[in-house]
């Protein structure tokens, strides 16, 4: 942990993480149109919510020549490797596609991320947020010797790929080399779609599973209870990214020192700003600010982190309603400072 020494009497926390995932490039196609291209990956979804609520980190992730963006944090270039690529397809009738929201397809995949590769500090906190098959078992368990606690994003872990067209396909976690590894995990992340491959009732004896449902929020699974966090509306554009960007609010929540309900109300928040936008989301400054602000009246620095795997008994915090009511309010504001830049510029 760095320990910014701000004045004689008052030393500021900094709690130090590392992410560890490939960036990638988006292709969403819908009814057979190209409708976007993005930067994509976990990692810069996660990036974007860490920075904006001013989470410091280390990133590994690993890019070719051909990666067009300019990141804040930046990749390791891979000379001979073409940076990830997923075509994303949607349709307008869901059915069509076995009721998924989106199927994927890895065109490129970027080389895998090795121990090698990774630092040779201690970190307070690691995510595990591969989406193209980059991290190894091995990088895992390198993670897991250096970082305090480790949270995973188990489509890092269970993803598989057509050998014809990339199509992605998910396995049990028991049949990956990483199901070994699951007693050391400290909070893992799936979708719905992705829980059954996990087996939660095995999982939440070890670990703390969220399991996020799209518009319904998600929900959280520990050996000693569950609990549901309740969603925030939104105006769905894309649902890429909606995952880790909670996983991003969710974790950043917990580094600033909230419980783990209020940790997943602002992971529910962060996902519904998400789907609003298409590909990596931008937030509003004047939103941001009020979530700042909250989170330093709340829980100020120099209590961070320190819940992250404490004993507390597993319930909704006494300020949840509260918070709840807070973000919603936020929302709403939001909304009105945009209908007002309509009347502007119309
Ligand atoms: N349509 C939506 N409206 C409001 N919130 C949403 C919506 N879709 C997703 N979210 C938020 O984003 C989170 C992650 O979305 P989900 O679709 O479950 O994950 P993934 O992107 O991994 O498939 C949800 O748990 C929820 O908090
Ligand atoms: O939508 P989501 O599941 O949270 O996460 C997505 C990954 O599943 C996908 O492979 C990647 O290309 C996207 O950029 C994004 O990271």
């Amino acid at each position: 942990m760095v320990k910014q020494v701000l004045e004689e009497s008052e030393t500021v926390v900094v709690r130090r993480g590392l992410v560890v995932g490939n960036y990638c490039h988006d292709v969403l196609i819908r009814d057979d149109r190209v409708v976007g291209e993005s930067l994509g990956g976990a990692a810069s979804f996660v990036s974007n919510v860490f920075d904006n609520l001013s989470i410091p980190c280390h990133y590994v992730s690993k890019v070719g020549p051909d990666f067009a963006y300019s990141v804040s944090h930046h990749p390791i270039s891979c000379p001979s490797s073409m940076t990830t690529l997923f075509h994303a397809y949607f349709t307008s009738d869901p059915d069509s596609i076995g009721n998924h929201d989106r199927v994927l397809k890895r065109i490129h995949a970027c080389d895998p991320i090795t121990p090698s590769d990774l630092p040779e500090s201690q970190f307070d906190f690691g995510l595990a947020v591969g989406v193209a098959g980059e991290i190894l078992p091995e990088t895992l368990e390198r993670m897991l010797d250096i970082c305090r606690v480790v949270f995973v994003d188990i489509q890092a872990l269970i993803r598989v790929f057509d050998p014809v067209d990339g199509t992605v396909k998910l396995v049990g976690l028991r049949e990956t080399g990483f199901f070994h590894l699951l007693p050391r995990i400290g909070f893992l992340k799936a979708s719905a779609e992705e829980a059954p491959f996990v087996d939660v009732e095995q999982a939440r004896k070890s670990c703390c599973v969220v399991v996020t449902d799209g518009k319904n929020g998600c929900r959280i699974f520990r050996e000693d209870g569950e609990m549901q966090i309740l969603p925030f509306p939104a105006v769905q554009v894309d649902p890429t990214g909606a995952g880790d960007s909670l996983l991003g609010g969710f974790v950043a929540g917990l580094i600033r020192g909230l419980a783990v309900s209020d940790a997943a109300l602002l992971g529910n928040f962060f996902g519904s700003l998400t789907v609003a936008q298409i590909g990596v989301p931008k937030f509003d400054s004047r939103l941001l600010q009020r979530i700042k602000d909250e989170l330093d009246r709340k829980a100020p620095w120099t209590d961070g982190c320190e819940r992250i795997d404490d004993g507390a008994e597993f319930k909704k915090s006494a300020e949840h309603e509260e918070f709840q009511a807070y973000l919603t309010r936020a929302a709403k504001l939001l909304s009105t400072y945009h209908a007002q830049e309509d009347q502007l510029d119309p």
